[in-house]
């Protein structure tokens, strides 16, 4: 399975539900576009506990926590689609950087390389006010370009009727639920994990 991390905003715990998809799939992972430190790649080697995922560099490394157009712009670089390309694994967990309309450079977004790329998104959503709004528009803007979407997650503290809009909206498959956990470590993110393994092999029974 290979699949794109994308979020209703930056912040949102793509790191960590990319850790717990890396741990459930015993797959790679890659962070094509990075931008200030610290690094998501090395974030999710900490949490990872299986010997076998590789983690390929990435492409755009960039110095200034802020919008990847903008980092590059102060480190002298533009961002050409071109030159992200994935790495040649079947078993691959690919993270974005803030949500779908975060710009690359001054034309292309997120969106674009997800749909340069051709691999399946998931959406990971948090539920705060306003939060409905966000995860709706932003898969509006799946449905409208019309990228495969493989499901859900819910990161942080629920709401059951914001949930509820959310999953009917979309029609899309909830894989997860992350609570807000006290600690982040391999062993929360192993625990996550197992229930994730299981909610998809019940989903593709
Ligand atoms: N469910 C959770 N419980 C506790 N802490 C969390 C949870 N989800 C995320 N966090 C923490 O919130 C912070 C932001 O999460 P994370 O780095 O995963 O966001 P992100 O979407 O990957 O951001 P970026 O757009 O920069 O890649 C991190 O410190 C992370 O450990
Ligand atoms: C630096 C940060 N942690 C992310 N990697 C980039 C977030 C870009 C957000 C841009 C925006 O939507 O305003
Ligand atoms: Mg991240």
């Amino acid at each position: 399975m290979r699949i794109f991390v994308t979020a209703i905003h930056t912040d949102s715990g793509k790191t960590l539900c990319s850790a717990i998809l890396t741990e459930a799939l015993q797959a790679d992972y890659w962070k094509p576009v990075q931008s200030g430190y610290p690094r998501d790649t090395e974030s999710v080697k900490e949490l990872v506990s299986n010997t076998t995922s590789t983690f390929y560099p990435e492409q755009y490394l960039l110095t200034e926590p802020m919008s990847p157009h903008a980092s590059a712009r102060i480190d002298g670089v533009t961002i050409d689609l071109d030159q992200i390309t994935l790495p040649d694994a079947n078993n691959l967990v690919v993270e974005g950087a803030g949500g779908l309309m975060v710009p690359l450079n001054d034309e292309e977004y997120i969106v674009d390389l997800i749909e340069k790329l051709q691999i399946p998104v998931i959406l990971i959503s948090n539920l705060y006010l306003g939060s409905i709004n966000h995860s709706l528009l932003s898969i509006n803007e799946l449905k409208r370009r019309n990228i495969p979407v493989a499901g859900i997650i819910f990161n942080g503290d629920s709401n059951p009727e914001s949930e509820r809009i959310i999953e009917a909206h979309s029609g899309y498959p909830v894989l997860l639920r992350v609570p807000t956990l006290k600690e982040v470590t391999p062993e929360t993110v192993k625990q996550y994990a197992a229930i994730l393994a299981e909610n998809l092999s019940e989903l593709n029974k």
